[in-house]
């Protein structure tokens, strides 16, 4: 009988079909003794005789290995994390034929075996292998197929290597030149992506390459001459959409191919940044998301600027390209010059260790205006104007103060779980939360969902630090900015990816009487702790406690009609101790929002206020929540209703902030 094994036959057949009938013909060819003991070998192998396994192990690799030999155009796969045992099958079938099909057509992406030096530019990288070799050399031999060590170079046509990448946080670094005056803004204006090959290396690590074509305008100007685009590879880990961040296609050393764009005649410096967002369904969709960063900067003189692209969604589940269309830009702020035309931008991928500014940024008013307290130093800069960053009368603290006449309730009893709470149902705290955890682990551990309430494990919990229920009490994990705003004053961006649902930083003041503040005229770093307006949200968006725990806030029979047009008893005071968050803005469409956390205790008149990121959130972009402020809220020491136009540039902007 004629075995077709091509990959379309195997397409149609499936290999398992095609190794079974392979092995049966052979069997046939031999005498019915030899096929009896090897069948009982077989038999008894299969109740996991360790003896016979091996035996069976041998038998199987003479069989495979006549396989390959009759073959010729098989694709032999050796999986070396399974070294020296055949289970090349397995892992073939961890294959889509039809991606095997193509990696067979698209041999110089393996040919040169260069790819493995792409694992340098993620200092987080773990490198995993799987080679592909276009068949085996025929000799009869024990193992099914050869390791990788002894197969020459030249003889390894098919090399694959996936990266999994964890998140990482610092894809961008602003790099300030000595010829700082030429600096410009550049965005991207368009940006295509195609999928060249995409390997599956297992059923959560893919490799990909695209190419990426970029359409860059600088100052807004089409008329800069072609700008030539340098990329290469990207890698994507396959994970929750939700976590699209995928990593910098960051590179120095190993740029695989390069593309030149052309300036967009209808190219204008001010076009919005685009958010690579990933809905629920989108996520059962099993979509792919990429993003990598690209650094847009002069020629020898240096003039220079950031640029981040974020292009490119996959469909998985065949495997093949769907249109890139996320694009997002990023522009340095900087002095505008009409120069830019002598500049031949070249973009270059950034990358964590090669492109670290070297010198203090143009600009920076501080290094670290937490002086060393939060694990990442956040800068304040100011390229905005000549005004200095008022330090005097403002204390940075990490965690919240509690004013002398505020009593805070008894720590809560906590859960019993040792060393990290694992199971819901069993973790008292978790109990509080619908016995759910509230948060996910991906990223470093993300909010499922705004909750009325979010109970956390508090002082009294059996749990450790890295209990998933501790998630906003880690301090602050991304890269943070102060910068100068034209017309909010200061404000905070984000120099990292933060995906929907991260916590970014808990509003840290003075905690204080609400009803003492009314002896304080202008005091703009107030935050009411109002759960219960928080959970009502502005504007008469449906009350919502009622899905609060009620039995285990502790004063929650204090939610009754009208409670709600109660003042907050409690509020904290960022105006002379604080953490970042007092610089926050407001806006009307905003990328955060104000979860109420209890951990310590369950008095949610004292809850602390952590902000979360409401989506997911690019590089550079200023971080706001909705103060939520009732309109004509805001009365002066004069009696008179305050008046603070809003200037968040909101499309859908109510004008006030109060
Ligand atoms: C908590 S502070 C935020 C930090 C503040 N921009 C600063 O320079 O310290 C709140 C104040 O910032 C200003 N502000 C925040 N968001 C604003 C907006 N969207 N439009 C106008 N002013 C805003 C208002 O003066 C507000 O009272």
């Amino acid at each position: 009988m004629k075995i077709d094994c091509s990959i379309d036959a195997l397409l149609q057949d499936g290999l398992l079909y095609n190794i079974l009938l392979n092995r049966a013909q052979l069997l046939l060819k031999r005498t019915p003794f030899i096929q009896f003991s090897l069948l009982s070998i077989y038999i008894i192998q299969c109740v996991s005789c360790l003896f016979c396994r091996a035996l069976f192990h041998f038998y199987w690799c003479s069989i495979h290995n006549a396989y390959y030999q009759r073959r010729e155009n098989f694709l032999c796969i050796h999986n070396p994390r399974d070294s020296g045992r055949c289970s090349s099958h397995s892992f073939f079938f961890s294959l889509k034929i039809d991606l095997l099909q193509n990696l067979m057509d698209s041999k110089q992406l393996f040919t040169d075996g260069e790819i493995q030096s792409q694992a340098s530019p993620t200092t987080t990288a773990r490198v995993k292998r799987a080679v592909l070799l276009d068949k085996c050399s025929g000799q009869r031999q024990r193992r099914c197929s050869p390791r990788l060590k002894d197969i020459p170079q030249s003889k390894r046509p098919y090399y694959g290597t996936s990266l999994k990448v964890s998140r990482q946080q610092q894809l961008l670094h602003q790099q300030h030149h000595d010829d700082d005056d030429h600096a410009f803004h550049a965005g991207v204006q368009d940006a295509d992506c195609n999928l060249n090959h995409v390997i599956q290396v297992n059923d959560v690590d893919v490799d990909v390459d695209v190419d990426v074509d970029v359409d860059v305008n600088v100052n807004g100007e089409p008329t800069i001459p072609a700008t030539k685009l340098e990329y290469k590879s990207a890698y994507v880990e396959k994970g929750d959409p939700l976590d699209e961040i995928i990593q910098n296609a960051a590179g120095g050393d190993s740029v695989n191919d390069s593309g030149t764009t052309s300036l967009d005649d209808t190219s204008s410096a001010g076009n919005e940044a685009g958010d690579l967002q990933c809905t629920p369904a989108e996520a059962s969709n099993n979509n792919w998301l990429q993003s990598y960063s690209l650094s847009l900067r002069g020629d020898g003189k240096s003039s220079h600027a950031l640029v981040k692209a974020t292009t490119g969604t996959f469909d998985a589940h065949h495997l093949q390209p769907v249109q890139g269309e996320q694009i997002m830009q990023n522009k340095e702020e900087g002095n505008l010059q009409n120069n830019t035309r002598d500049l031949n931008p070249t973009v270059f991928f950034t990358k964590k260790h090669t492109l670290v500014a070297s010198r203090k940024l143009r600009g920076m008013l501080l290094v670290d205006i937490s002086g060393g307290q939060e694990e990442i130093k956040i800068p304040v800069i100011n390229l905005v104007d000549d005004t200095p960053f008022a330090a005097t009368g403002f204390t940075y603290s990490r965690s919240i103060q509690v004013a002398e006449n505020v009593d805070l309730p008894p720590n809560a009893d906590g859960c019993r779980c040792k060393g990290n709470c694992i199971h819901p149902k069993y973790c008292a705290c978790a109990r509080l939360n619908d016995s759910k955890f509230p948060y996910v682990r991906h990223n470093g551990g993300r909010l499922r969902k705004a909750k009325d309430v979010v109970f956390e494990c508090g002082p009294n919990c059996g749990c450790g630090p890295d209990c998933i229920n501790r998630i906003s009490q880690r301090g602050i994990k991304y890269q943070l900015e102060v910068f100068r705003t034209l017309d909010r004053g200061w404000a905070v961006r984000t120099k990292d990816f933060i995906p929907s649902g991260a916590p970014v930083c808990e509003y840290v003041g003075i905690l204080r009487r609400t009803d003492e503040l009314d002896k304080v005229d202008v005091n703009d770093y107030i935050f009411e702790i109002d759960c219960l307006h928080t959970m009502k949200g502005i504007e008469g968006r449906e009350r919502r406690f009622g899905a609060v725990s009620t039995s285990l806030c502790d004063n929650i029979e204090k939610i009754e009609d009208g409670y709600l047009e109660k003042t907050p008893e409690f509020c904290i005071d960022a105006n002379h101790i604080g953490n970042v968050s007092r610089f926050v803005n407001h806006s009307c469409e905003p990328n955060l929002f104000v979860q109420c956390i209890l951990s310590t205790h369950h008095d949610f008149r004292l809850a602390r206020i952590v902000l979360f990121a409401a989506r997911s959130i690019s590089p550079w972009q200023e971080l706001t929540y909705d103060y939520g402020y009732p309109l004509g809220s805001v009365i002066g020491s004069d009696g008179e209703v305050k008046v603070q136009p809003c200037y968040c540039g909101a499309e859908d902007c109510r004008k006030r902030l109060y």
